[in-house]
């Protein structure tokens, strides 16, 4: 699909996107006062009209309820992708895939789900974290031609964690664990990726998304399981396992690639979390969506929601994915409100924070409806 024909996909044209565009131009985390309106992302929600949904890009994909993408830079995320396949190839990671992950543009998805700022290499730090935890996924759960086998993963997954949280070995073990982090491309891209992002990342930060990156590799292995059962789980069961394999470790870090620091306390705090997980989930249904088709074509048991309510609710993959979306659309709703009232209290950098996770639920479905790696099998 031509750069042109992703640009004019039609989108919500939210009041809410306005605002986060104007916190998003602020330099500092301060919130702006709003024409015509009291300021602060739940001030501008609490004035919401019913607004038209975002309308498909994918085939089959119906319209979604999602702000559009608050900015389109297509020279930057070229700069940025190409940084990302240069860097691919020094970790060995997608060796002999390397065009597909070119055609793929995940610097074009860091480029639209990042937009407070332009600087391409904290794009790029944040585009090789993306890139190595989706390389986890392919290289250990989802992708057979890639190695990837039930019954090595939770091996592969406890090794891999230790690129992130390094293994602290009596002296003469060192080697041997510094060797299995060498010889595999997925761990080499995990701690390379981690060691950018720690450039612009605290402490507080990089804690944050070692435990992030922990929670997706315990949801690979509840996948794992039920591949290795054969076994199909509940909706209610699916919805909770896509809130912790998610794209959460993405979302995690609007703060430090904006350039601020969301305090810790006020991540961990039980509301914020709620908040943030549930766009997460919606951001990742958006994935389920879009994806349909690449996982109807792969020869091992896929899971999406679609496929986990047809086969729950007995009715046709049409039906299965308008309920789908349906259940993403309300749980836009539900970030949309109560991040609305978290910004009205919160501090400015709370605010920032939760205008750049409305900002990534944009970028994000705008980059899947023209993404090649689920517009072409
Ligand atoms: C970038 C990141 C945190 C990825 C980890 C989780 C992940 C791979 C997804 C949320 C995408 O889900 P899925 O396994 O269905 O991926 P593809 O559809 O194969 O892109």
């Amino acid at each position: 699909m031509s750069l042109l024909s992703r640009m004019t996909a039609p989108a919500a044209r939210h009041e809410v996107a306005g605002l986060v565009a104007a916190l998003l131009s602020s330099p500092a985390p301060v919130a702006r006062t709003v024409p015509g309106g009291p300021t602060g992302l739940g001030t501008s929600a609490a004035r919401l009209t019913p607004r038209r949904p975002a309308a498909a890009g994918g085939a089959g994909v119906p319209e979604l309820y999602c702000p559009p993408a608050v900015r389109d830079d297509p020279a930057l995320a070229a700069e940025v992708n190409e940084a990302l396949l240069a860097w691919a190839g020094e970790t060995g990671l997608y060796a002999g895939r390397l065009e597909r992950v070119r055609a793929a543009d995940f610097g074009r998805l860091m480029m639209l789900a990042h937009p407070d700022t332009d600087d391409p290499d904290r794009l790029l730090a944040a585009g090789k974290c993306a890139l190595a935890e989706w390389a986890t996924d392919d290289y250990y759960c989802d992708d057979e031609s890639m190695g990837s086998a039930p019954v090595l993963l939770g091996a592969q997954l406890g090794l891999a964690y230790t690129a992130v949280d390094p293994s602290h070995l009596p002296a003469r073990y060192v080697p041997a664990g510094e060797k299995a982090l060498r010889e595999d491309p997925v761990r080499t891209s995990l701690r390379s990726g981690f060691a950018h992002l720690s450039r612009y990342a605290d402490a507080a930060q990089l804690n944050r998304l070692r435990h992030e990156i922990a929670v997706l590799f315990v949801a690979y292995g509840q996948e794992g399981s039920w591949r290795s059962q054969g076994r199909m789980p509940a909706v209610w069961e699916y919805l909770a396992h896509r809130q912790i394999n998610s794209f959460l470790p993405c979302i995690a870090l609007v703060d430090a690639v904006g350039g601020y620091a969301l305090p810790a306390a006020e991540y961990a705090d039980a509301r914020v979390r709620r908040a943030v997980t549930t766009a997460s989930t919606a951001a990742t249904l958006v994935n389920d969506l879009y994806s349909m088709a690449k996982e109807d074509h792969s020869s091992g048991v896929e899971f999406n929601l679609p496929a986990v309510i047809a086969a729950e609710e007995r009715c046709s993959p049409r039906e299965a994915v308008e309920r789908s979306a349906r259940i993403h659309d309300e749980l836009v709703r539900t970030f949309e409100a109560e991040a609305a009232a978290l910004a009205a209290a919160g501090s400015p950098a709370l605010r920032r924070f939760l205008a750049g996770v409305w900002a990534w639920l944009g970028g994000n479905r705008e980059w899947h409806s023209g993404s090649s790696r689920y517009t072409t099998s």
